[in-house]
């Protein structure tokens, strides 16, 4: 417990359905890291946004919310919970409802910046020896410097066919044509269908779960020395 200097990072961007926070969330357990989902945050700040009545295209009003914002979120791999003040919204964030306004909430650059800095707090304000942080700029705005960055990748097809798997509520045209136009909203914001100088790319397209998290593990160990 008594350490001192910052938790070394590990950095994790890819498009939805590439298996970031399955995958993230894994191998972070098994190096006994702490895991950060930096999409919970747009989500819960999307949530925020729908119940306070506030019209998502609205970006004053939208910005004017972010100083009451209080966010938290669990950082242990075993302890996930997201928080908005004294409300639980670990669920409610994963509502089609919230996924159909966020994009609009994260294109706003003020709304990018204050989330960036909170990242970078959670981060520093872990407890053990390195964190993994994923998302869709991490690798390239929120920990740049990061010893480790890789772009979790998979084809179009098997993501759509990941996540109409765990979405039961709606049909998987529905679910694909929802994924493909938040990717196509947040790709004009950030960067992350490809990979940036430096950034080792993890194509799980043709790789289960388990291979998935060992070909991560297999990055990481090649920089393990940095880490150790
Ligand atoms: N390599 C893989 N093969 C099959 N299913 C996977 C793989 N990686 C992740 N999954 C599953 O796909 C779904 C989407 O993964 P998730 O981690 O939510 O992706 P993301 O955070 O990138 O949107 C989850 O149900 C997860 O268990
Ligand atoms: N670092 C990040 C993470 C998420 N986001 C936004 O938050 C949304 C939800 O992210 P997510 O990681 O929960 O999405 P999924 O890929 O899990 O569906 C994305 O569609 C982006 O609009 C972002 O802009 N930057």
């Amino acid at each position: 417990m008594g350490r001192h200097s910052s938790p070394h990072i590990v950095a994790i961007d890819g498009p939805a359905g590439s298996g970031k926070s399955s995958v993230s969330r894994a191998a972070a357990r098994r190096i006994g890291f702490d895991y950060l989902d930096t999409g919970a945050a747009y989500r819960a700040f999307a949530w925020f946004v729908s119940d306070r009545g506030i019209d998502p295209e609205n970006t004053d009003a939208v910005v004017a919310a972010l100083p009451g914002f209080d966010y938290s979120i669990g950082i242990a791999p075993d302890e996930h919970f997201v928080r908005v003040g004294e409300t639980d919204v670990t669920d409610a964030i994963r509502d089609p409802a919230v996924s159909a306004i966020v994009s609009t909430v994260a294109r706003i650059p003020e709304v990018r910046a204050h989330l960036t800095e909170l990242f970078r707090s959670i981060a520093a304000s872990s407890h053990r020896t390195g964190i993994v942080i994923e998302g869709r700029d991490i690798t390239t705005v929120v920990a740049p410097t990061a010893e480790i960055r890789i772009l979790l990748t998979a084809s179009e097809e098997a993501r759509m066919a990941r996540r109409s798997a765990e979405i039961s509520t709606q049909s998987a045209e529905t679910v694909a044509e929802q994924l493909r136009s938040r990717d196509r909203a947040d790709s004009r914001v950030v960067e992350f269908m490809s990979a940036a100088d430096g950034v080792t790319t993890v194509d799980s397209t043709h790789l289960d779960f388990e291979q998935t998290i060992d070909a991560v593990l297999d990055v990481i160990n090649t920089y393990r020395e940095a880490i150790a």
